[in-house]
């Protein structure tokens, strides 16, 4: 925007635009009396988040009525403020992170929403979850509701009040807002709708070695009261359904990845992509999630980055993503966050067979980030599919490829030694008792 008209035209403006949102504020204030625009828009977030209902529930009847009243009207609210001033919302994001759910995204939203030039998704927070993440492309405003509209999606975000306070009286440099949504990475067919809507866009990545995610995302689903049919708590089973991948979920995914924009997204998406095992193992083969994004974006506007390196060094990855997106790193004073969406364990535990089908199940998509990044994150550097096991019931293990290993092969192949599935906790050598291994 030019000089002229944000220090002359647009506090000529001022006072109708302040009217007009001060009117929207008040009318978005009756909109839950109303109760019908409530069940709309509660039944379609509901659709887009399947796990909420879940959590008025296990609330029981009383907090959960009010739980659920709570939410619901503060989502209405929002929902009509943000339609009411449509024509004073310019901005779609400038930067999202859009992957990968449980990898750290809420507290990399945290900080960043603590810079003075960014802003999040815009509405009273009831939830940090309001604040961060839209869910627009997976539906929060319906199925149908076209969610590859760049008008719709320019509702989310603040007024032109907001970019004008930043950037000439606060004086932070260049107005940012970004949408921290870690499902879209998951639905390919999101980076074709964000690349119409957004084409300069900038990516942020924030990968978790995908054992870790799995089982996080387990937990975050069983405390809002989920009850899934499967666990990575229980031993592996010959035959699991867990890791099973059915023509149905391949032909489900490919016509996902392939939906046109503007059509609608499938009755089941959510269901898929939340509950069964196999929505969230898919989610965690992140090559094959990037590469869409990789096809429509370019390379040095995506930025990846590994949950260890941001728990290790909070501050320097945040400096990094502040760069990245425009920010200016020093207007930001650092202040070290509570972990966001951190899931109490309560005595879970991954089984260890299953910890290792896991690691087995991610090793070649992981080798597979690896090449497409050209960056080695280690997640499965500790696996190997295979040991010689001496008839003592001991395993030497090395890392596969290794001089060791092929040495160690031949001489328990040499002493009646057998070859088995297994991996391991450690590089080198190791003896690992046989009742461990799978
Ligand atoms: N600073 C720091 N240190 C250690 N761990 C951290 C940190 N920030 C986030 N986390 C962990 O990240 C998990 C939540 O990730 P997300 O915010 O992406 O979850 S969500 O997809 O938005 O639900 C969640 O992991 P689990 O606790 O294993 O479930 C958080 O504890």
């Amino acid at each position: 925007m030019g000089k002229l008209f944000d220090f002359v035209v647009f506090p000529l403006l001022l006072p109708g635009i302040l009217l007009w949102l001060l009117a929207a504020r008040l009318l978005s204030l009756l909109a839950p009396f109303l109760v019908l625009p409530m069940i709309i828009l509660g039944r379609r977030l509901s659709w887009a988040c399947p796990f909420i209902p879940f959590i008025w529930k296990q609330c029981g009847w009383f907090q959960g009525t009010l739980l659920r009243i709570g939410f619901e009207a503060t989502y209405t609210m929002n929902v009509c403020r943000r339609f009411l001033t449509l024509p004073l919302r310019r901005r779609t994001p400038d930067f999202l992170i859009v992957g990968f759910a449980k990898a750290g995204t809420t507290s990399m939203a945290n900080h960043l929403h603590r810079h003075p030039a960014i802003s999040g998704i815009d509405g009273l927070t009831w939830h940090e979850a309001l604040s961060k993440e839209s869910h627009f492309f997976s539906g929060a405003l319906g199925r149908h509701s076209g969610a590859s509209s760049a008008a719709i999606y320019r509702s989310y975000f603040p007024t032109v009040l907001q970019r004008w306070w930043v950037e000439r009286v606060k004086r932070a440099g260049k107005w940012l807002c970004f949408d921290a949504c870690p499902v879209n990475a998951c639905l390919d067919f999101t980076a074709d709708r964000l690349a119409a809507i957004s084409p300069n866009a900038k990516l942020i990545f924030m990968m978790r070695d995908p054992v870790q995610g799995a089982f996080s995302a387990e937990i975050m689903m069983r405390n809002l009261g989920v009850p899934l049919s499967w666990s990575w708590t229980e031993d592996v089973a010959a035959g699991d359904t867990r890791f099973a991948e059915s023509p149905d979920d391949v032909r489900f995914w490919n016509q996902v990845a392939t939906l046109p924009p503007g059509a609608a997204l499938p009755e089941d998406l959510n269901q898929r992509l939340y509950f069964s095992p196999y929505g969230l193992l898919r989610c965690g083969h992140y090559a094959d999630r990037i590469a869409p994004f990789l096809r429509h974006f370019k390379r040095e506007n995506m930025m990846f980055i590994d949950f260890a390196d941001f728990t290790s060094n909070t501050e320097g990855v945040v400096r990094e993503v502040l760069q990245f997106v425009g920010a200016d790193p020093s207007l930001m004073p650092f202040k070290a966050l509570p972990p966001g969406m951190q899931g109490e364990r309560r005595g879970r535990q991954m089984h260890p067979s299953c910890k290792r089908k896991l690691q087995q199940h991610f090793a070649e998509p992981n080798q597979r980030l690896y090449a497409l990044l050209g960056r080695d994150f280690g997640w499965g550097s500790d696996v190997v599919r295979s040991a010689y096991v001496t008839a003592g019931g001991t395993a030497a293990l090395a890392l596969p490829g290794s001089q060791k290993a092929k040495d160690e092969a031949a001489g328990h192949q040499q002493q009646g030694g057998k070859e088995v599935s297994i991996a391991a906790v450690a590089g080198g050598t190791r003896a690992v008792p046989l009742a461990a291994m799978v």
